[in-house]
């Protein structure tokens, strides 16, 4: 007789962690199904006709409080179902604050909040924790129960620390299969308090399902209503690529030493600024490949603002405005590459041809479930959310090894590749010259700096009060150039990477917006099917580089800094999730907290990957870079966690919309691939602003946790603004 599979529920209460959680059941429980439901997705009511046929439920970690009842949600009555409908539960963080709280246990507000930050915790060595040593694990909280004498809950484990003395991790119910852990398992820098717990909760529960449940058999399929299976790796929407004739690439690769992109983007027709034009720029160590977009009057530019239900495609003759209906943007998006999918382009080149341009902040807040106040009409700073172009024409150089690959999906184009290649082999040679400013050229509004210090602690009373463990607090500064200081933005783009060479720059023309980066961040890349992996590479901590800053000085202060690790390692359990929620289970840290050098700064930087199952069919794997955005957005190093509570909080309280600031840019390869980096030290302007004097705007901020400093943080904002400052002969 087959085995049939058990299922287990998850319940998710909006934490940023949550899919870390169900790889980590999925590892201790191999052959389970895992059903994934919202707290607030369900009443009881419309659970208990189901709960009896899970063989066990894990109730997630989450921000707030267990008895405020919209935290809560339905986990608070998941503890008190009549005992014929008892199902083994196991609770995480806010769910062991629940299990307390609802059978008599206090809440505190911890002295020193946790978020984080590793501890050990000693334990009964029975329970969950039988034959388990110590434990190091971490810990996210600002809250912690103390159960009530005599009453059914029995501690089972503890941390003690200076700042908050003995603080219960672990308990059972003495009557009921529940127990619970106030910290994390699921975290990277958990030990076997992750695997080993999860391993004898199962035991302690399949032990009392055939005790108590002697007829219970696990079904061969169930159907919940609002909730779906983890992993949910599938394209929401049928694929029709199967059979269909794919366009191919037709290259011409030539050696170009000495050869300045820049030049190569004048001789493009940069300095035409009434033209669009898009440069992706690796402008400094480690950049390899810089990539011009030779676009022309025909090329499609695609433009969507979130709160619309519908994208305008332009060229230079016309507009057609596509109705979404009931498809998402990001579906749009897919099936309009996927229909002009090409193969036989130079595997070694990361662009083909395909999508390119930047994705705002908003742009990720309606995959993510968050509000969006916008009024009719546009945003305050009027910046399309999705802005991109197809790219049929393009060039690639290898900068390290002085290679150019001239590039076309149009068909029978020969001509046009071997045309310019004989006009860029007669270009001359050598670095074109970077014009200078002048200091004091542009005055420029800060945000006010008492203001900004109120808020970090403002934002330290929603970490205090458990609402989020980490907020990426940001402000905006206006530069305005008078009109008779003003340069083409061309121009302004050759001063600013001149004082702030960065490897993920870019000068995006894209009307309305013009838009330059130097931003050292790279959000996600993501290789060709068969087998694409996706890399996401979080930045959390910086420091300025000075003559006395050695790498030996940088490495004590980021990576052996506590605070500087816990803001890293929040970012890279998010993203984790992240990962997990659109692969699946493959998703592995490759680099945790390594101290890299940029051209003006240390930081402190993550690597996380992940990988769809080996027998993906290859439409699924080719759209898994944009899914993982999707997913990810807005980037979890500009958000802090958990995120879908940090971004409403910040929303609110930084009162104005972060527009491109925040967001990605970058490309998606028609023949699968892409690579997107994290809008930072960048600039915009809007056409509407570019009359008569310019406005740019340019965001900057930084991760508050309950260890930050409001003067260090503001001094870490004029740090990363700097850079950019340089670029308009001004400096924070
Ligand atoms: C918020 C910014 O940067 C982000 C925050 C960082 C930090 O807190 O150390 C580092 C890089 C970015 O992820 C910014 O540059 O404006
Ligand atoms: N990680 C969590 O579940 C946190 C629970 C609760 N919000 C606290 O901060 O204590």
């Amino acid at each position: 007789m087959a085995t049939v599979q058990p299922h287990v529920l998850l319940i998710d209460s909006y934490d940023s962690f949550a899919f870390n959680l169900a790889a980590l059941v999925k590892k201790a429980i191999p052959d389970c199904t895992l059903h994934v439901i919202k707290n607030d997705s369900h009443t009881i009511q419309e659970l208990l006709p189901s709960l009896s046929k899970f063989s066990a439920i894990v109730v997630g970690p989450g921000p707030g409080s267990p008895d405020i009842p919209t935290d809560i949600g339905v986990v608070c009555d998941i503890w008190k179902v009549a005992n014929e409908n008892l199902v083994p539960t196991f609770g995480v963080c806010l769910g062991q604050q629940s299990l307390g709280v609802e059978n008599g246990a206090t809440i505190h507000r911890l002295g020193t909040v946790k978020h984080g930050q590793v501890s050990v915790v000693k334990h009964t060595g029975t329970e969950i924790f039988a034959g388990l040593p110590d434990l190091k694990v971490v810990r996210y909280h600002s809250l912690h129960i103390r159960p009530k004498a005599g009453g059914e809950i029995e501690e089972l484990a503890w941390s003690e620390d200076e700042d908050n003395g003995t603080i219960v991790m672990g308990v059972r119910h003495l009557s009921k299969p529940f127990w619970a852990v106030q910290y994390h398992p699921e975290s990277i820098l958990t030990d076997e308090g992750g695997l080993g717990i999860f391993r004898n909760f199962w035991k302690l529960a399949s032990d009392w399902n055939t005790i108590n449940r002697p007829h219970f058999r696990p079904q061969a399929t169930l159907e919940l209503s609002k909730s779906h299976v983890w992993p949910r790796v599938s394209k929401p929407y049928s694929a029709n690529a199967a059979n269909k004739t794919l366009g191919k690439v037709t290259f011409s690769t030539m050696e170009v030493p000495g050869l300045s992109v820049l030049r190569l983007c004048e001789f493009l027709g940069v300095n035409d600024e009434s033209k669009r034009f898009v440069f992706l720029d690796s402008a400094a160590h480690p950049g390899q490949f810089s990539m011009i977009g030779c676009l022309n009057d025909d090329t499609a530019q695609f433009t969507h603002f979130v709160h619309e239900n519908h994208i305008e495609e332009s060229n230079a003759h016309s507009k057609v405005r596509h109705e979404l209906g009931n498809k998402d943007v990001w579906t749009f998006f897919d099936e309009y590459r996927e229909a002009r999918k090409v193969v036989g382009g130079d595997r070694t080149v990361p662009f083909w041809g395909g999508f390119a341009g930047y994705l705002t902040y908003e742009a990720g807040f309606p995959p993510l479930g968050a509000g969006l106040k916008r009024e009719d009409g546009h945003t305050a700073i009027n910046h399309p959310d999705f802005n991109m172009v197809w790219v049929d024409r393009s060039i690639i150089v290898d900068i390290q090894n002085d290679k150019m690959w001239i590039q076309s999906l149009l068909p029978n184009d020969d001509a046009w590749i071997q045309e310019t290649a004989q006009q860029i082999s007669e270009l001359p040679k050598g670095e074109i010259p970077v014009p200078t400013v002048a200091q004091g050229s542009s005055p420029v509004s800060f945000p006010d700096p008492e203001q900004y210090k109120t808020d970090v602690k403002r934002c330290q009373e929603f970490l205090f009060s458990g609402d989020s463990y980490e907020l990426c607090l940001t402000g905006q500064t206006h530069i305005t150039v008078p009109k008779e200081k003003t340069v083409p933005t061309w121009e302004r783009y050759k001063i600013l990477r001149g004082v702030n060479a960065a490897p993920h720059a870019g000068y995006l023309r894209l009307q309305p917006t013009t838009f330059l980066s130097c931003s050292p961040e790279r959000f996600l890349s993501y290789s060709r099917s068969p087998g694409a992996v996706c890399e996401l590479r979080p930045i959390k901590g910086t420091v300025r580089k000075m003559p006395h800053i050695t790498r030996e000085i940088a490495e004590e202060m980021l990576a052996g800094s506590r605070k500087e690790i816990a803001e890293n390692l929040m970012i890279v359990d998010l993203i984790r999730h992240d990962l997990h929620n659109a692969v699946g289970e493959n998703v592995v840290c490759s680099k945790f907290c390594g101290v890299e050098e940029y051209e003006t700064l240390w930081q402190l930087v993550s690597v996380i990957e992940g990988s769809l199952p080996k027998d993906t069919p290859e439409d699924v794997d080719d759209s898994l870079g944009w899914e993982v955005l999707r997913r990810g957005l807005p980037p979890g190093s500009m958000t802090g966690a958990p995120k879908k509570r940090s971004v409403e909080i910040l929303y609110n309280l930084e009162g104005f919309e972060r527009g491109p600031y925040s967001g990605v840019f970058g490309y998606w390869c028609a023949g699968g691939g892409g690579d997107w980096s994290v809008t930072i030290r960048s600039v915009f302007l809007h056409d509407s602003e570019k009359n008569g004097d310019e406005r740019w705007y340019v965001g900057a901020g930084g991760a508050i946790t309950a260890l930050s400093e409001p003067e260090s943080e503001l001094e870490e904002t004029r740090v990363k603004l700097n850079g950019v400052l340089l670029g308009f002969g001004a400096s924070s």
